[in-house]
């Protein structure tokens, strides 16, 4: 069975048009600002319409405040919430709790103490996104872990690898992890924040999509 594939940081129809075209099963919409795939929350309303019952949206929150988790929720209504910054246990469980969309909560992937600390989230959340240990920014630096950590790693709940994902590795990572879901962003762009279709392609196809 291929994996899913999740193209994050879209910001254009066409470029939710053509990653669904092309063979995505999901696609991420960016609510942090500091990221060059950010778009505002009109911007993520319009574009969830445009990916409606076609594909999986994902909206992405870095460590938003309550109040901005809930206005972007009730605006946007994704089918996934995918946390990328330290959001707590406690905090995505109530999450999860209270909306009918599946909570995703990504974890920099740093050692084997990280694989027990995610324990914490088991029951709290649908799916683990491992990517690269947050630097500068929390995501989206095109930088990978060390696939062999998942290596004969006992997965509790769903999971998925994200972090320096590109056309040209993405097979290898796979092959490395059997992991079931892949996830990528700036491995499938000209430049920060622009997509492009070629790589999209070729990303797609080396994923066995
Ligand atoms: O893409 C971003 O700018 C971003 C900003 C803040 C948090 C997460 C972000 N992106 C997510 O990070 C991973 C890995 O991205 P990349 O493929 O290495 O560029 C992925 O889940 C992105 O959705």
């Amino acid at each position: 069975m291929p994996p899913l594939v999740k193209i994050c940081g879209l910001k254009t129809p066409e470029d939710v048009d053509a990653a669904i075209r092309l063979g995505a099963t999901h696609i991420g919409l960016n609510l942090y600002e500091p990221s060059p795939r950010y778009v505002d929350l009109k911007t993520a309303a319009e574009l969830r319409k445009c990916a409606e019952g076609r594909v999986k949206v994902a909206l992405l929150l870095v460590n938003a405040s309550q109040i901005a988790t809930a206005e972007a929720l009730g605006k946007v209504r994704p089918d996934i919430v995918q946390f990328h910054g330290s959001e707590a246990p406690e905090w995505v469980a109530a999450v999860k709790r209270s909306i009918p969309a599946e909570v995703w909560k990504a974890v920099g992937l740093k050692d084997a103490g990280t694989l027990d600390r995610i324990r914490q989230y088991d029951g709290a959340v649908d799916r683990i996104l491992f990517d690269a240990p947050a630097q500068a920014m929390p995501g989206g630096t095109g930088t990978r872990f060390d696939w062999s950590l998942l290596v004969n790693h006992r997965h509790s709940i769903d999971w998925g690898i994200a972090g320096g994902l590109t056309p040209a590795n993405v097979a290898e990572a796979l092959a490395a992890t059997g992991a079931p879901l892949v996830d990528v962003s700036s491995g499938v762009e000209s430049a920060p924040g622009v997509k492009d279709m070629d790589k999209i392609a070729a990303f797609l196809k080396a994923a066995g999509r």
